[in-house]
């Protein structure tokens, strides 16, 4: 693991900057505590993945890797990489000849990613490379990947709009970015659905590890993202236009997994 030291024609208020990418309805937890968070959640962070998704989310991540238009021989980044489902995924489709890194804030979701690696005997795996990193200070050069997947990533880190400008930066033009994440729906029946199941479903579950506080966390950080697509009068600025404005010369956010889920997809 290597350590890193790292427009729209649309109307907005004068003070749109401050509402529009991190809205503050309530006290949001500062980038030290979010790394703590995953920290805590390191070692049953993939079981409750599958057990609270039935196993969806291994579709979900296979798709997100396939719009990031990863091929045989590229250098790729996994952002927010956490205990590395992407990268593996990634490592598989750049084969030996490509080259994976996987990003991340907190060390011990890094410690899973990189057992997880050594218990797996595919040689593909060995194109990964660890680094322990603020997606918002990339330690990469400009123009450097070829494509880029984050998955759960962009609604947890403090600020979305820099987030963009550094995967904006590092990405190769004619590259893509491949963003998967909750989908904040503006259809209000959606957005109960996904609600109770965190309430009844994911906390309850989560509360049998001690970890009740950490995933209730999921709701409010939904609730604080952006939506896809979909311009309102709460929302300036959803994820589609987000990356326009960043720079992107052309962006998409697909609705998944029943509108549970939302892909964004953003071409450089
Ligand atoms: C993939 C899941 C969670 C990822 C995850 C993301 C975060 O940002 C966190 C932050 C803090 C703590 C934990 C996490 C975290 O685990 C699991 C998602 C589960 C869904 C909430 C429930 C899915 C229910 C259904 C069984 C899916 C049915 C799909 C069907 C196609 C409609
Ligand atoms: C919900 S997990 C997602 C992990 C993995 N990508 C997946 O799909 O299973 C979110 C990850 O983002 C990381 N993270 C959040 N903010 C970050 C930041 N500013 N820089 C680097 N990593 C960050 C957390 O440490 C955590 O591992």
């Amino acid at each position: 693991m290597i350590a890193a030291s790292a427009h729209l024609g649309l109307q907005r208020p004068p003070n749109h900057h401050r509402s529009i990418f991190q809205p503050r309805r309530r006290p949001v937890r500062c980038g030290a505590e979010r790394q703590a968070l995953f920290s805590r959640i390191a070692p049953v962070y993939d079981s409750l993945n599958d057990v609270l998704s039935l196993g969806q989310h291994r579709i979900w991540k296979r798709m997100a890797v396939s719009w990031s238009g990863a091929r045989d021989g590229n250098n790729v980044l996994d952002l927010c990489c956490g205990s590395g489902d992407l990268a593996f995924l990634l490592s598989e489709k750049v084969g030996p000849n490509g080259k994976v890194i996987g990003l991340d804030f907190s060390k011990e979701q890094l410690s899973v990613a990189s057992s997880r690696q050594h218990s797996r005997s595919k040689a593909c795996y060995n194109n990964i490379e660890w680094v322990e990193g603020n997606a918002l200070e990339l330690p990469f050069s400009d123009c450097y990947f070829d494509a880029i997947t984050m998955g759960y990533g962009l609604r947890n880190v403090i600020n979305f709009h820099k987030a963009m400008e550094e995967m904006y930066r590092v990405l190769k033009p004619s590259s893509k970015v491949s963003i998967l994440d909750f989908n904040k729906s503006t259809d209000t029946f959606s957005a109960s659905i996904q609600e109770w199941m965190i309430d009844n479903v994911v906390v309850p579950v989560a509360n049998g590890y001690g970890l009740a506080e950490e995933y209730k966390y999921l709701k409010s950080s939904i609730q604080d993202f952006l939506t896809g697509s979909f311009f309102s009068l709460t929302n300036w600025m959803e994820l589609e236009e987000l990356a326009l404005e960043v720079g992107f010369a052309n962006s998409k956010h697909f609705e998944i997994g029943g509108g549970l889920m939302g892909n964004l997809v953003a071409t450089r």
